[in-house]
């Protein structure tokens, strides 16, 4: 398990990481969400010893990583898929890392087969591409066969295959009883990778949860309401009687209608007594990106100008920051859909974990239980051809290596 403790790291007046308190537990991979300089990686880097916090501590199986008993053997990790000598071949920059570590030549060869890169071990990675190094950084990580895995941004550059296959890769390696801890960007393979979610802002946490519970609590249940395209008079018929009714009616791109706040049999009897025809009554509950842009827009210090020209946000005076989201509120009035008013019963019964309560200023604290993942396929097979092309390839430090199959009689 991996322990932060009112971790914070400044760099001169810049505060990266600000009373980071957490806890990443065995048996379920956890994602490590926030905007752009939020102070992930600055966090993945104290973890692993590279970096000191200004205050607090972080600790893996109870002990900081550079007093780690067998780091390398313990505790595996991709940072930066560029740290890697371009000279050397794939194979002996693996081969370094395991002499480092005293892991024997073998387990090299096995991790390259792990990641699909054995037919192209004697070449020298300045020449891989980008999902190549990738690769090859994710096989560093597996060298020592670790119980604690720490992922920064692993499907980078990869294509759907690559990305599949990292998938399962997490899933199978937290099915297997290890601590999986991986920050990505993308939020549709979070949705399907992760069981538990830390999310930070400028460095301060924002939500500590299951992802079911996230996404319930950042995000309003809704109904899609379509009425015949030919007749838009219906539209207007229908969108003005829920909107009596207390329902809350926003335009979908498409020409139907979000509504929020009715449960979705009284939708169906304002159609009928209002005599509109539906073509759509569905439920629908959104997606973990849009829970992650309610939570975190008002953390975001990096947006494009024309973001506010679109009226994605509503512009700041001069000067001004924009608060941070509270958990379960996030930002009203953004992207997302406004919330249920008061006693309104959304339709859809809310499903998963119940939504922790946020606790201190920032975030929900320490939601415990993850929701876990289905079984993995397996994740090791499935070497995928690479091709040759572009920049260097990955590194990473600490070492070791995943599962059964790939388990190194002298690592265990
Ligand atoms: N060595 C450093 N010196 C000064 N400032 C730093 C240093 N490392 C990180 N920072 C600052 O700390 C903040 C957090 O950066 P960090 O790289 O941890 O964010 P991140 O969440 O990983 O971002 P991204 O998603 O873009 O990779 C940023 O404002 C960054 O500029």
């Amino acid at each position: 398990m991996i322990e932060a403790v009112g971790l914070t790291k400044r760099y001169g007046d810049k505060t990266a990481v600000y009373n980071l308190s957490f806890q990443v537990r065995p048996g379920a991979v956890t994602g490590f969400l926030g905007p752009n300089g939020s102070g992930k990686s600055t966090t993945m880097r104290m973890i692993l010893g590279l970096d000191n916090p200004t205050a607090g501590q972080v600790t893996i199986g109870g002990y900081p990583y550079r007093r780690l008993p067998n780091a390398p053997r313990q505790v595996g990790a991709l940072l930066d898929a560029k740290a890697v000598h371009g000279g050397r071949s794939a194979r002996n920059h693996l081969l370094s890392l395991a002499q480092l570590s005293g892991i024997p030549a073998r387990r090299v060869d096995e991790v390259l087969g792990v990641v699909g890169l054995h037919d192209v071990a004697r070449r020298r990675s300045k020449g891989f591409s980008l999902g190549m190094g990738q690769r090859l950084g994710i096989a560093a990580a597996l060298l020592g066969d670790p119980q604690v895995l720490l992922f920064d941004e692993p499907v980078n550059g990869l294509d759907p295959e690559g990305i599949l296959w990292v998938r399962n890769l997490m899933k199978s390696l937290a099915a297997q009883g290890r601590t999986v801890f991986v920050s990505s960007h993308l939020m549709s393979e979070m949705a399907v990778t992760a069981d538990h979610l830390i999310v930070i802002g400028r460095g301060q946490l924002l939500a500590d949860m299951s992802v079911t519970a996230f996404i319930s609590a950042n995000s309003a249940d809704f109904a899609r309401v379509r009425t015949p395209d030919t007749e838009p008079q219906q539209r207007e018929k229908l969108s003005a009687a829920i909107t009596e009714a207390g329902g809350h009616v926003l335009p979908e791109q498409d020409g139907a209608l979000r509504v929020t706040g009715l449960p979705l049999p009284r939708i169906s009897d304002i159609a009928h007594d209002s005599d509109v025809r539906l073509w759509e009554l569905s439920p629908h509950q959104a997606s973990l990106e849009e829970a992650y842009m309610r939570m975190t827009q008002g953390a975001v210090d990096y947006r494009s100008t024309i973001d506010q020209k679109e009226g994605l946000q509503q512009p700041l005076p001069p000067g001004t920051q924009p608060p941070l989201p509270v958990p379960g509120q996030g930002q009203p009035g953004w992207y997302a859909p406004p919330p249920a008013p008061p006693g309104g019963q959304p339709f859809a019964v809310p499903q998963g974990a119940p939504v922790q309560p946020p606790a201190g200023p920032y975030g929900a604290q320490g939601a415990p239980g993850a929701a876990p993942g289905a079984p993995a396929p397996n994740p090791y097979a499935q070497p995928a051809p690479p091709a040759p092309q572009g920049p260097a390839p990955a590194a990473a430090p600490a070492a070791p290596p995943a599962a059964d199959l790939t388990k190194p009689e002298d690592a265990r």
